[in-house]
């Protein structure tokens, strides 16, 4: 349905076109002309004033939810009285227009809002949104009643053009309109491929990707051994890779030609997010997200590029591996397209689409764990010390043998470490969801169209259901009995970074080994400190938590 500010502008056209014209042609401008410049003027004014103003004030129905009224500070204005900090109409609760990252404030504002599980939060011109806190509320948004609540338009509309309708964004709207197999069939189908047990068959590509990776940094250390390592460099290549050849038996190469045209592209549509997309995403809002991608605005043109490029690639290399399960491999691992093929119930088509997704949610998300993991040990020296002894002693010294992969994820530590620098960094601290129909999260009505968000960031760091300690990076807490799978929290909802319910990250298996394989092939090789130790942990801006400038070591080869 049209919405009221493309109505408006649609008329403002129209009215402002009859001026133009009439000024052109010598025409008279008629007093009706002027009325209906000005009564635009009023009607948006009063659209403006009723949205931004009186809606959150009276009209809301969710008025009953606590909601913080104070906006977050920057830290100089650590002195300013609650009243200098009273939420404002233009920034909501937060100090800024765009925060360069979102759930920062938001966390604060979690912590020091008394609430029983919901939280009423606002956002750029007084945008509203609710944010699940407690455990109860976020199973009723991800378990219960988690096909209520679909991903925004903005998200859907921004990815689907390159992943087309993957497993993630698929709602119950789309189950209803998908005349052959829906999203519970497709997930269903999948899941085989990203079982624990089928997991364990892959570790010998993560550990040799891993491996390969380490191969190719051990060659730049010796041509020049002082220099400092970027491994974002490293990771980006190797996961990607990894993703390629554990997911479609394909090698993309990028870790031997770093600058093949797959990266290049790959890297456009990923890798730079650009601030456009602020101001894309508070217009989506107003104006349907489907006019507004037709923009003709530089970085959306490019992207739809890329995407075409690797779609082209991906659909090629699905094509193939479809004519080759004809010739039966039983002998070497399956990789994901072909497990999905057996079962006979995708279209190359959709798997085309899966892949797409697999490569967009799989591969820079492991990569910037293992940038995470990296800045943890390389500040930490007694903590990498014991990891790299304990990863040696269940590999041994023979890094090529055919089951190090399967090894590598049996070692305590290494586990423990991998758990609490997931829990500590989740990729995506916050996930914005709408209410695709009337729904209820603790017995509270939820309307259709409202926004709501779960945290990673926030459950993560919940000192209620972490203990007072929980923003201390400790993988202790993952050693003691009973805590390897659950980190000592008390509820199965504190660790969010893989979402929960059944549109939980399907590749939480694929991304944990694959982690693993990466960390213990570069603590078996080499011993290294952070170059950038006051800087690296500074967070680039965006949806992501990840570090700004990347994680740079100096390394020694062991
Ligand atoms: C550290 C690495 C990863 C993190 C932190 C991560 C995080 C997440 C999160 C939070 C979600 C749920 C989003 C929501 O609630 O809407 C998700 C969904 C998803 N992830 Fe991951 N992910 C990771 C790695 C991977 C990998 C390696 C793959 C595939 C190879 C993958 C494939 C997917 C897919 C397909 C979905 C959508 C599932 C559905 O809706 O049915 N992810 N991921």
């Amino acid at each position: 349905m049209i919405t009221f500010i493309e109505f408006w502008l649609s008329t403002l056209t129209l009215t402002s076109g009859g001026i133009i014209y009439q000024s052109i042609t010598g025409g008279e401008y008629t007093k009706l002309h002027f009325k209906g410049l000005a009564a635009h003027l009023v009607a948006f004014v009063a659209y403006a004033v009723y949205w931004m103003i009186l809606y959150p004030r009276y009209f809301t129905p969710l008025g009953n939810i606590p909601t913080p009224k104070v906006h977050t500070a920057f830290p100089h204005h650590e002195t300013l009285s609650n009243t200098d900090k009273k939420r404002r109409i233009l920034t909501g609760n937060y100090p800024v227009l765009f925060p360069d990252n979102v759930w920062v404030p938001l966390r604060e504002l979690a912590e020091n809002t008394p609430n029983d599980g919901l939280l009423r939060i606002y956002s750029a011109l007084s945008g509203e949104a609710l944010l699940v806190t407690s455990p109860a509320a976020i199973r009723d948004m991800l378990a219960v009643n988690c096909f209520d609540f679909a991903h925004q338009d903005l998200v859907k509309i921004s990815i689907k053009r390159f992943t087309g309708s993957n497993l993630g964004f698929l709602s119950n709207d789309d189950y209803k309109a998908c005349k052959l197999y829906g999203c519970h069939v497709h997930r269903k189908h999948m899941l085989p491929a990203f079982t624990i047990p089928h997991i364990r068959t892959l570790t010998g590509i993560f550990w040799d990707k891993a491996h390969e990776m380490v191969g190719c940094m051990s060659r730049d250390f010796r041509a020049d051994p002082s220099a400092r390592v970027n491994f974002r460099e490293y990771v980006s290549r190797a996961t990607l890779d990894n993703i390629g050849m554990a997911g479609m038996g394909h090698d993309f190469q990028t870790l031997k030609q770093p600058n093949n045209d797959l990266r290049s592209h790959y890297r456009k549509l990923i890798l730079d997010p650009s601030r456009i997309f602020n101001w894309v995403g508070l217009l989506s809002r107003y104006i349907d997200m489907r006019l507004l991608m037709k923009a003709p605005i530089k970085e959306l043109i490019e992207i739809s590029r890329s995407a075409d490029y690797l779609r082209a690639v991906t659909g090629k290399l699905v094509h193939e591996r479809s004519e080759k399960l004809a010739e039966s491999e039983e002998h070497r691992a399956k990789d994901i397209i072909t497990v999905a093929l057996e079962s006979g119930v995708f279209r190359e088509s959709e798997l085309v689409d899966h892949v797409m997704t697999f490569l967009t949610a799989g591969h820079e998300s492991t990569a910037t764990a293992f940038e995470w993991t990296m800045y943890e040990l390389g500040r930490r020296h007694e903590m990498q010390t014991r990891l790299r002894d304990e990863i040696r002693e269940a590999i041994g010294t023979d890094l090529t043998a055919s089951d190090v992969g399967l090894r590598v994820q049996s070692i305590p530590y290494l586990n423990a470490f991998c758990n609490e620098v997931l829990r500590c960094y989740p990729f995506s601290p916050i996930i914005v969801r709408v209410a695709k129909q009337e729904s209820v999260i603790m017995g509270q009505r939820i309307p259709k169209g409202t926004v709501v968000l779960y945290s990673a960031e926030v459950s993560n760091h919940d000192k209620t259901l972490w203990g007072p300690d929980a923003d201390i990076f400790d993988p202790e807490r993952w050693m003691s009995e009973g805590n390897a799978k659950s980190g000592g929290a008390s509820s199965n909802y504190a660790m969010l970074t893989f979402g929960a319910g059944p549109r939980n990250c399907i590749g939480a298996n694929f991304a944990r080994a694959t982690l693993e394989c990466l960390v213990a092939a570069v603590l078996s090789t080499f011993e290294f400190e952070l170059v950038n130790p006051e800087t690296a942990g500074a967070l680039k801006f965006g949806q992501t938590k990840k570090p700004a400038e990347g994680v740079y070591g100096k390394l020694k080869l062991i």
